[in-house]
């Protein structure tokens, strides 16, 4: 772990050491000021003793300015070079790798995880170095005047700055662990419930989430408080070492430094910094396990990436095939799918049918590419049997996803294409009359929360989105079952009409395997030609 958060802030070295110095720089000048205070509340101030304090002011001023913008600086770098690591590690592992993976745990990840390491280094890291070093220098500063007195004081930072926060963090690991497994699974409870408003709304349970939602944040709220009374006693305990040591030092001292005597109990603010230390230490190496775990997820094996050239239509000849495929999901002990073979090709509509949990989602998902099968091929061939790249395919899931931009660009994707023919293709799926009742049109912005149309209509969006885009092979998961029979029907000879290339329907609607030119049934791990 600490190699792994090392690496993190070893391109940033130089500008956490500036930052670490200044604020040993800012500490030592602070002392410099309470013991010339001390001096002039003993015996008056010269010129000299003026001076010196109003240097070590405008030192200390400078000192803390550097530590902060250089500390800031470090962490806000961390956070942006984490981001953009963890995104675009989430970028190779999807969509296999993220396929039933819990949202509230990469919201966890991303929002909290993350800002935790930010917190790590800027007010963990840094405060401990400043923390080590000033003791050190102010144990050397008493050794000058009394060698028993510098070990005196040493004792006393050592139980200010470390004994008093490691007991503290005895007390609340268990505390902060189960504050931190509250906010992950609030997370994710209020993301389902925004993403499922309407269903809750449609089922009268919408308030009964809101309630519960509160109940879950008052949760993780009791939690963080009974974390923070403990600091009560840590205040209580802070408070008898001072006065004690103080008590201790002032009979250990030579009358002569008073002043020394005066300022004491005021001398240990960067150790008393380090109170929460332990407990932000341990979230920080909780933070960073979790995001290390996630960098070192491997992407799922899966098919060579799909070609990086100009979309494609299919050719006639065009041609995908699993042929004699077996495939288990990682971890799972039983195969999905057991020397199974499937051929799709060019101006064909082919169905899967099969009971649910047999494996038809798999096997679209095989010939995706989003898994390579432990056994067999996934075999592409175009003009008369050569083999060709997975090129585009275009996939229609069951519940259509739209998101919060304007209607064009929800179709189209944010690719250029010309209104007239976004026009032709919502006519051609009986969408014109309901695009002319929209006062924006194509600019009206889509609010995913609270879509404007019917879930029938959102299917034939969602269809529209894929013959947009030139492809070989589209893919449509359960395309019919919020439509009638006859728009289910018109719905289908638009797909017949407007793509040439290979068409999969999975379903489980008998009257849409009617309208399949060939039909695959899935079945206890195989599958029949029908
Ligand atoms: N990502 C996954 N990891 C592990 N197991 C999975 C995963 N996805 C599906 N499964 C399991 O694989 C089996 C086949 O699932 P699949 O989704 O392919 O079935 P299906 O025939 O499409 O079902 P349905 O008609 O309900 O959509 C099921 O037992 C399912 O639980």
């Amino acid at each position: 772990m600490g190699t792994f958060l090392l690496e993190l802030v070893k391109p940033l070295r130089w500008r956490w050491v500036l930052s670490a110095g200044c604020g040993l720089v800012g500490a030592l000048a602070k002392t410099a000021v309470i013991v010339v205070a001390a001096q002039g509340v003993i015996g008056g101030l010269s010129a000299r003793g003026w001076l010196i304090s109003g240097l070590a002011v405008l030192v200390a001023a400078v000192a803390s300015y550097g530590e902060q913008y250089f500390g800031h600086d470090v962490a806000f770098r961390i956070l942006k070079n984490l981001r953009v690591r963890v995104f675009a590690h989430l970028v190779t592992l999807a969509p296999a790798g993220l396929d039933q993976q819990e949202s509230g745990r990469w919201l966890q990840l991303i929002g909290g995880d993350i800002e935790a390491l930010e917190v790590f280094f800027a007010h963990t890291l840094g405060p401990l170095a400043i923390a080590v070093g000033y003791t050190l220098c102010l144990c050397a500063g008493f050794l000058i005047v009394s060698p028993v007195a510098a070990l005196a004081v040493l004792l006393v930072a050592l139980l200010v700055g470390a004994a008093i926060p490691l007991w503290h963090a005895a007390r609340v690991a268990a505390l902060t662990a189960e504050a931190a497994e509250a906010q992950r699974a609030t997370r994710q409870y209020v993301f389902e419930s925004s993403e499922n408003r309407q269903l809750s709304d449609q089922l009268g349970i919408t308030e009964a989430r809101a309630a519960e939602t509160q109940t879950q944040l008052a949760e993780a709220g009791r939690l963080r408080q009974a974390a923070e009374r403990l600091q009560n006693t840590d205040r209580l305990a802070v408070l008898l070492v001072l006065t004690s040591g103080w008590a201790l030092v002032v009979w250990l001292l030579p009358p002569d430094a008073g002043a020394l005597a005066l300022s004491f109990p005021l001398l240990f603010a960067p150790q008393q910094a380090l109170a929460r230390l332990p407990g932000a230490l341990s979230r920080g190496l909780d933070a960073g396990r979790s995001i290390r775990a996630l960098l070192a997820q491997t992407p799922v094996p899966h098919h060579e990436p799909l070609g990086q050239e100009a979309p494609t239509t299919a050719s006639a000849d065009w041609a995908i095939r699993l042929a004699h495929v077996s495939f288990t999901y990682p971890g799972a002990e039983r195969a999905v799918l057991r020397d199974v073979s499937v051929t799709l090709k060019a101006g064909e509509v082919v169905g899967f049918v099969g009971a649910s949990g047999s494996g038809k989602s798999t096997a679209a998902k095989l010939l995706m590419g989003w898994f390579a099968p432990d056994l067999g091929q996934l075999v592409v061939t175009e003009k008369e049997g050569a083999s060709a790249s997975l090129r585009r395919i275009n996939y229609m899931p069951q519940c259509p996803v739209f998101f919060h931009e304007t209607l064009r660009d929800n179709l189209t994707l944010s690719r250029a294409q010309p209104d007239a023919v976004i026009g032709q293709q919502l006519a051609a799926l009986g969408l014109a009359p309901w695009l002319a009742t929209l006062p924006a049109g194509l600019d009206t912005v889509i609010d995913p929360h609270h879509l404007p149309f019917s879930t029938g209509q959102a299917q034939r969006l969602e269809l529209a989105r894929a013959l947009l885009r030139p492809s070989q092979l589209l893919i449509l998961d359960e395309p019919t079952s919020t439509q009638d029979p006859d728009a289910m029907s018109r719905l289908l000879a638009v797909v017949r009409r407007e793509f040439q290339g290979a068409v999969l329907i999975i379903t489980h609607r008998p009257e849409t395997a009617a309208q399949c030119d060939r039909l695959y049934r899935f079945g206890d791990q195989q599958v029949a030609s029908v």
